[in-house]
């Protein structure tokens, strides 16, 4: 949990936002009640149901984009509604709004928030005590939203240019191992909902260092190119590669497990044979290869790709073996 929070910067923002809008309307929502303002009391529950419902689903689907858009819709919209019903607390909600809205969702659509939000509460809301408090209202609004607007769209551009520093490996451009973690607990977070498999193939180019020592690191860059290339033209848009270290990459399948594993697995392994080469032949590789158990860990579902990449090569490399036992079985090289 920590992990997420401290690697998804908009899911840190939501749930600390989720937070103190639990300890920040709750009182009001109280006060409501005992002053008898049930309408007051009715919108001030549906913000808290509106902000809990945008935690709950950034933390289960991880899906950041769809439960930060809603948060700051319940949080711009519920502020016009308190101005509305109650007025001067309003104006008062809508100003941290104004600037949340930035950090929950794309600059574009926190500015269409933060432009309606504060033109319906010039037109429908009793809030504003003379015209020129409404224009005041106005102006120091539009400064608000300038000001987060620029300071967000930096942001944004430096953030997304250190998270590809971090997170893509530079040779082959795939994504390194930091990320990797992040994407396999979120494969065993969506494995525990929706109960449909989850598989890790652990790939380890057979004798890389006497390719290295015989043909030069440039090549052996060339081939870890070349294997990324392959394997990416082979899989889904949704499948996921990975650059585990030196010549070991993961590749997780989601939704295959079964017989469909022993096609892809077999399909995959033929393509790399045929096409992966160095100057006097094939480059071989050898395959561990772990479907995710219901309950398992992150940890424990790599430990047994990797043990089966291990007997994969115990076992004269140039193979695959299954951690859960076979589909098919181990297959020899000439498979
Ligand atoms: N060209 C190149 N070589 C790399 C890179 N990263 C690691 N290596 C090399 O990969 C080799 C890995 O060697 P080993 O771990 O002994 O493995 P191996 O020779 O493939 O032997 P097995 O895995 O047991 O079949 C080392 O020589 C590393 O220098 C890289 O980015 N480019």
């Amino acid at each position: 949990m920590l992990y997420r929070l401290k690697n998804d910067f908009r899911l840190s923002i939501i749930t600390l936002l989720g937070v103190s809008a639990v300890f920040g309307v709750t009182p009001f929502a109280i006060l409501r009640f005992i002053q008898g303002n049930s309408v007051a009391f009715v919108v001030d529950l549906l913000i808290l149901a509106g902000v809990a419902v945008s935690v709950n689903h950034a933390w289960q689907t991880g899906d950041t984009r769809r439960a930060g858009l809603l948060m700051a819709c319940v949080a711009s919209y519920g502020a016009v509604l308190v101005g509305v019903l109650v007025g001067d607390p309003g104006l008062f909600w809508l100003y941290p709004c104004l600037v949340t809205t930035f950090f929950l969702t794309h600059p574009r659509m926190a500015l269409a928030i933060n432009v309606s939000a504060v033109l319906l509460m010039m037109l429908v809301s009793d809030a504003f005590r003379s015209h020129e408090q409404m224009w005041s209202f106005a102006v120091a609004a539009a400064v608000v939203t300038a000001s987060a607007h620029v300071f967000a769209y930096r942001n944004r551009s430096q953030r997304r240019r250190l998270e590809h520093l971090a997170t893509i490996d530079p040779l082959t451009g795939v994504k390194n191992r930091r990320s990797m973690d992040y994407e396999l607990d979120m494969a065993v977070a969506t494995a525990e909902r929706t109960g449909k498999p989850q598989t890790l193939v652990l790939l380890d180019i057979d004798h890389f260092k006497k390719i290295n020592d015989q043909y030069g690191h440039v090549l052996g860059d060339d081939i870890l190119v070349d294997l990324v290339t392959l394997i990416d033209s082979h899989t889904r848009k949704y499948d996921q590669l990975f650059r585990f270290g030196g010549e070991e990459f993961v590749l997780l399948l989601p939704d295959v497990g079964g017989e469909d594993l022993d096609t892809v697995m077999t399909e995959l392994q033929r393509l790399l044979r045929r096409r992966l080469k160095c100057p006097d032949g094939a480059v071989t590789i050898s395959y561990g290869v772990a479907t995710l158990q219901p309950g398992e860990s992150m940890e424990s579902w790599l430990t047994r790709a990797d043990d089966a990449l291990y007997q994969a090569k115990e076992g004269g490399r140039d193979r695959i073996v299954y951690a859960d036992g076979p589909p098919i079985a181990a297959m020899p090289a000439s498979a």
